[in-house]
């Protein structure tokens, strides 16, 4: 018997497990998921935007306009950054990034000095922003490699 051929690779794997984890956003516009991976496919962190630990998703704001302090900005964390942060097993060096949207200048900024070397992202909404261009310029001056995911249209369907 020949082993099964429909099996998902590795790309669709992890960035399947970012979409999963991206579930979990309460963001009511926005909702991003993060997968760390190590040099050998192994999972090593996941993470999406949401408030710090304490900070109820109840009582602090969802919404994207008014004064800072009132908005969603200043509070959520975002899902690369969750995903660096939730990592307790020590160094990120040399693991790669997947990533449903591409990540910001504050973000570029943490991915690079923990170490990862590769950024797959998926949608690319705010292309052309100051704040990707600044990530890409970071990016590219620190060598951190990154390319867009190519959606093959599969359909995954999980029974829950
Ligand atoms: N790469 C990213 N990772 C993220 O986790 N986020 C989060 C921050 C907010 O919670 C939400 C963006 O909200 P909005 O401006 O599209 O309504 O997504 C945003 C970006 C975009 O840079
Ligand atoms: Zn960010």
């Amino acid at each position: 018997m020949n082993k099964r051929e429909d099996y998902i690779s590795w790309d669709e794997y992890f960035m399947g497990v970012a979409m999963l984890s991206a579930m979990r956003s309460k963001d009511p516009n926005t909702q991003v998921g993060a997968c760390i991976v190590s040099e050998d496919h192994k999972i090593l962190s996941m993470g999406y935007n949401g408030l710090p630990v304490g900070c109820s998703d109840d009582e602090f704001p969802w919404n994207r306009e008014g004064e800072p302090y009132d908005n969603k900005y200043f509070y959520t964390t975002h899902s690369e950054l969750n995903a660096i942060l939730n990592y307790r097993g020590g160094s990120l060096e040399d693991s790669r990034l997947y990533v449903t949207l591409f990540p910001c200048n504050e973000c570029a900024k943490a991915i690079i000095q923990s170490g990862i070397r590769t950024v797959v992202y998926a949608d690319n909404k705010y292309a052309g922003t100051p704040s990707v261009r600044a990530s890409q310029r970071m990016f590219d001056a620190a060598g951190v490699r990154y390319y867009q995911y190519q959606m093959g249209g599969r359909k995954i369907e999980l029974e829950l």
